[in-house]
């Protein structure tokens, strides 16, 4: 069932927690809401599963304006962080509790839970206690239980929030392959890019109760709206640049001007440290930098630089076989040459920001 949002507003205590959110999510999506702790990314989980109301603006289901439902009329399926278990009953009952609600029959109910737990691969766990099963699978079972009724909707809030880190990464690619299975319009709510990445078709990058931007994980990560996408996506070096007619400058170096907001003076330049190459000589766009730390990661190598005029922590992954061609040493002086940038208008006070992380 598609998800339509229109002009969602939302305020605690008269502090504004959504400011007028419109979004679509299509029939059968996957969508992740993303961004920062206290953006508003529950509250617009809650207001869809109908346990909030909003202060202004719409939800339909299809089409249908579902404003006036209250929750258990709304057909969705929820799964939170801690969405405890029924602890006096087996991992069975717990799937089956909401059709046993319902007054469904006996048989009905048995083979729904059978269909279930093999769906969520628990088949031999059906007469555990929830106590007596791991984290993983107690929010797989919640999963299954969200799933008996058939939802249109499923709504999950942070579900492997509380896992560790090698479960939760299981458990995604879990979710994932289920939803290519159900295709059941989902909204996955996470403050972890790599999770919303690894799980969502689409990605909604939200930012103080505001959407910044809604998009496929390429997307977002290569073509970011906004100063706050690019620095929230992962590390990203900044280089503070001045605008002169439609280039920026930075130092001896010129990159395009910001496309909006063209009217500033002043402009800053992204370069994520994967996309700044790494020279012993001099190259045409390039600047004079030092090592000061190499940082093996596995697969690539960070090197940590200082560059006058560009900062004296400027940031650089390198391929592991491109570290180890190079030989770098800490002290050496390079050369660095942005092979992609991003330009922003900066905004009134980054400056100060910028200048204060050591820019
Ligand atoms: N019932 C409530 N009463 C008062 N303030 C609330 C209530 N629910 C949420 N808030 C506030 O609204 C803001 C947004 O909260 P919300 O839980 O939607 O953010 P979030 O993006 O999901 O954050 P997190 O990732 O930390 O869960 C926060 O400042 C929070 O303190």
């Amino acid at each position: 069932m598609s998800i339509e949002i229109r002009n969602l507003s939302k305020s605690f205590d008269a502090h504004p927690v959504l400011r007028d959110v419109t979004l679509d999510i299509p029939e059968g999506e996957l969508v992740a809401l993303l961004g920062p702790s206290g953006c508003g990314k529950t509250t617009l989980l809650r207001i869809l599963a109908g346990l909030e109301v909003p202060d202004a603006g719409e939800v339909r289901h299809a089409g249908e304006d579902v404003g006036a439902r209250p929750a258990r009329e709304r057909n969705v399926g929820l799964v939170f962080q801690h969405y405890a278990l029924f602890r006096h009953m087996t991992v069975a009952e717990n799937v089956g509790f909401a059709l046993a609600v319902r007054r469904r029959r006996r048989a009905e109910i048995a083979a729904r839970v059978d269909e279930l737990l093999s769906l969520v691969q628990l088949d031999g766990l059906r007469a555990r206690y929830p106590h007596q099963l791991s984290g993983g699978q107690r929010q797989r079972v919640a999963l299954a239980r969200a799933l008996a009724t058939s939802p249109r909707i499923l709504l999950l809030d942070e579900p492997f929030g509380a896992l560790d880190a090698r479960v939760r990464q299981e458990l995604r690619r879990w979710l994932r392959r289920l939803h290519d299975e159900l295709h059941v319009t989902s909204v996955f709510v996470t403050h972890d890019q790599e999770e919303a990445f690894e799980v969502s078709d689409r990605v909604v990058l939200m930012n103080a109760g505001r959407v910044e931007q809604v998009g496929t994980p390429a997307q977002v990560f290569e073509e970011p709206a906004s100063p706050f996408v690019m620095r929230f996506l992962g590390a990203v070096n900044v280089f503070q640049g001045r605008v002169e007619g439609n280039r920026t400058r930075v130092n001896e170096l010129e990159f395009a001007a910001p496309t909006a907001g063209t009217d500033r003076a002043r402009a800053n330049v992204y370069v994520r440290p994967h996309e700044l190459e790494v020279h012993r000589a001099p190259v045409p766009g390039s600047f004079a930098a030092r090592v000061v730390r190499l940082v093996p990661l596995g697969a690539a190598t960070r090197v940590e630089l200082s560059a006058p005029g560009y900062g004296s922590a400027v940031e650089v992954e390198l391929d592991v076989r491109k570290g180890e061609a190079l030989g770098l040493q800490p002290g050496d002086p390079v050369h660095l040459s942005p092979r992609r940038v991003r330009v922003f208008p900066a905004a009134d006070g980054e400056l100060d920001s910028l200048t204060a992380s050591g820019l």
